[in-house]
C-alpha cells in the first residue's frame, strides 16, 4: 500500500459512501477511493509502460530520436501521481488543449474544499486526471496524436476472436421482433461487463455458431437484470415507423469487443429500419483506458473487412459502406464528453451538442461512467425514478444501458437493492449486474423542468 498522504490532508472518513450524497475519494470504504488510491496510480504506470515500449515503433514513424519528449512526459506524470498521492488542488491547464477554456473556468468555480483529488467528487477528479495525462501528450510535439489506450483496446477485440465469429453468424438474417431485438440490446449490455482485461464471451460448440440464443452459454446473465425498460425502447423506435428520418444517438462507451456489439445492434436497427441514421458518439481524446475513438470505430472496421471468416469479413464491408452512405456516422467530436460535467449541465454548458441530441428519436447512453454523468455521481435512494435523477436532461428518448461498476443507481423495485445487500455485499461494484432503463421526453413532471421542455419542444 503507497504511503497515505491523502488520509492526512482531506480527512478521510472511514464510512461507505452515504445516501444522498456525492461520490468522493472522501469515504475510505467506497469505489471511488480505491480508484483513486490505487487503481489511478496503476493506470499511469501502465501509460509510462506503454510509450517506453512502444518508443522504437514511435521513432520510426517520426524518423526522429524521442528520448527527451518521452522523458518529459514520463516526469509530468511522475508529479501528477505525487500531487494525487498528496491530495494537492486540481491546477490549471496552460498548454495546448483545444478544450482549456472550459476545464479552467470549471476548476476556478469549484469552491476550494471541492478542489482536491480526495475531497473533490470522484467525477470531478477521475476526469481531471485523464485530462491532464492527454494534456501532457498534446504538449509535446511528436506525441500528440499517440494514443497509449490503443494497444489494450485493440488486443480486447484481437481476443474475442471466437465470440466476434459466432455472433456475426448467429446475427444473419434476423427477423424484425421485439425478441431479436432484445436478445440484441442484452448482448450489447453484457458486453459492457466484459471489458478490457476481462475475458469475452466464451463458445465451444460449433453449434454457438448459428444460435442467437447465445446468452445461454454466459451463465444465468438475464437473471442479473435488474431492470429491463427494452419493450420501451422498442416502442419508442417502432412509434417512428413512417417518419422520413429516424435518428439514433449512440453514446458510445467502450471499444473492443463492446464496440464490435454496438455495431451489431446499430446495423439490426438500420436493417429493419428502425433507425434511418445512427451517430456514434465518441471520444475526443484516449478516455478511461478503453473508451472509443474515431480511430477505434475505423481500426474496428477495417480489422473486421479483413478478417478470415468470410461472414465477419462481409460484415465489416456491410459496415464500411453504411458508413460511406452515413446510416452510421460518426458524430463531430465533442470535448463535452470528456469533460468532468454531468449531464444535467449540458443545457447550459454546450447547447450545440444538447441541440443535436433533440433532433433524436432516441438516445442510449452506454456503460458505467455516462450513466454516472446522467446520475450526476450522486448517491441517490435506490428507488428514485430514473426520469428525476436526471435532473431536466432530457433532450430526446433516452436509454441507459450499462453493468453496475459503482454506487451509483436508481430505479430499482422495491426491496431489490436490499436484497442484493444481503445475498452480495459487492454488487455495486463487481459489474455482475445490469440495467436498461428508458424515459420519455415527454414525461415531464415538476415545475423547474417547464424551460427545458419548451426548448425540447422548439428545437
Ligand atoms: O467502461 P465503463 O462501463 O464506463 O466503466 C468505467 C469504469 O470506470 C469507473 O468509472 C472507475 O474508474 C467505474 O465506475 C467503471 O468501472
Amino acid at each position: 500500500m503507497p504511503p497515505s498522504y491523502a488520509s492526512e490532508k482531506a480527512e478521510l472518513l472511514d464510512v461507505i459512501a452515504p445516501r444522498h450524497s456525492l461520490l468522493s475519494g472522501r469515504y475510505k470504504q467506497s469505489f471511488a477511493y480505491i480508484a483513486l488510491q490505487s487503481r489511478m496510480p496503476g493506470i499511469m504506470s501502465q501509460v509510462t509502460k506503454t510509450l517506453l515500449l512502444n518508443q522504437s515503433y514511435l521513432e520510426k514513424l517520426h524518423g526522429t530520436n524521442l528520448d527527451k519528449e518521452i522523458h518529459i512526459i514520463i516526469e509530468s506524470i511522475e508529479r501528477l501521481r505525487k500531487e494525487l498521492r498528496r491530495d494537492r488542488e486540481f491546477l490549471l491547464f496552460h498548454g495546448n488543449e483545444s478544450d482549456k477554456p472550459e476545464w479552467n473556468a470549471f476548476i476556478s468555480e469549484l469552491p476550494r474544499p471541492k478542489r482536491s483529488y480526495f475531497r473533490a467528487s470522484w467525477l470531478h477528479s477521475e476526469c481531471y486526471l485523464y485530462r491532464r495525462i492527454h494534456s501532457f501528450f498534446e504538449s509535446s510535439k511528436y506525441l500528440r496524436d499517440f494514443d497509449y489506450f490503443a494497444d489494450l483496446k485493440r488486443d480486447d477485440l484481437i481476443i474475442s476472436a471466437r465470440a466476434i465469429n459466432c455472433l456475426t453468424m448467429a446475427t444473419r438474417g434476423l427477423s424484425k421482433n421485439y425478441e431479436c431485438f432484445s436478445r440484441l440490446m442484452r448482448i450489447n449490455l453484457w458486453s459492457n461487463h466484459f471489458d478490457i482485461q476481462l475475458a469475452a464471451f466464451v463458445f465451444d460448440s460449433p453449434e454457438d455458431n448459428k444460435n442467437i440464443d447465445v446468452l445461454a452459454k454466459v451463465a444465468d446473465l438475464d437473471r442479473r437484470i435488474l431492470v429491463d425498460e427494452s419493450l420501451q425502447v422498442w416502442n419508442c423506435l417502432l412509434k417512428a415507423k413512417g417518419q422520413k428520418e429516424i435518428i439514433v444517438d449512440y453514446i458510445c462507451d467502450n471499444s473492443g469487443f463492446e464496440l464490435f456489439t454496438d455495431l451489431l445492434f446499430v446495423e439490426y436497427l438500420i436493417d429493419q429500419e428502425l433507425a434511418t441514421q445512427v451517430r456514434l458518439h465518441v471520444k475526443a481524446i484516449p478516455w478511461y483506458i478503453s473508451d472509443a475513438m474515431k480511430s477505434d470505430v475505423e481500426w474496428t472496421i477495417s480489422y473486421l473487412k479483413d478478417n478470415k471468416d468470410e461472414h465477419v469479413s462481409s460484415l465489416g464491408k456491410k459496415l464500411e459502406r453504411l458508413m460511406k452512405s452515413e446510416h452510421i456516422l460518426v458524430a463531430p467530436p465533442s470535448y463535452f464528453w470528456t469533460g468532468p460535467q454531468s449531464y444535467f449541465v449540458m443545457v447550459d454548458s454546450n447547447i450545440e451538442l444538447y441541440k443535436m441530441l433533440t433532433q433524436a428519436q432516441l438516445a442510449i447512453f452506454k456503460g458505467d461512467l455516462n450513466y454516472r454523468k446522467l446520475l450526476g455521481d450522486y448517491i441517490w435512494d435506490f428507488t428514485e425514478e430514473f426520469i428525476t435523477c436526471l435532473r431536466g436532461f432530457r433532450p430526446t428518448n433516452m436509454c441507459a444501458m450499462r453493468n453496475v461498476k459503482c454506487e451509483v443507481i436508481c430505479g430499482l423495485p422495491e426491496g431489490v437493492a436490499d436484497h442484493l445487500l444481503k445475498v452480495d455485499p459487492n454488487w455495486m461494484i463487481s459489474g455482475y449486474y445490469g440495467v436498461i432503463q428508458y424515459t420519455d421526453s415527454f414525461k415531464c413532471k415538476c415545475d423547474a423542468q417547464q424551460s427545458l421542455c419548451s426548448l425540447n419542444n422548439k428545437a
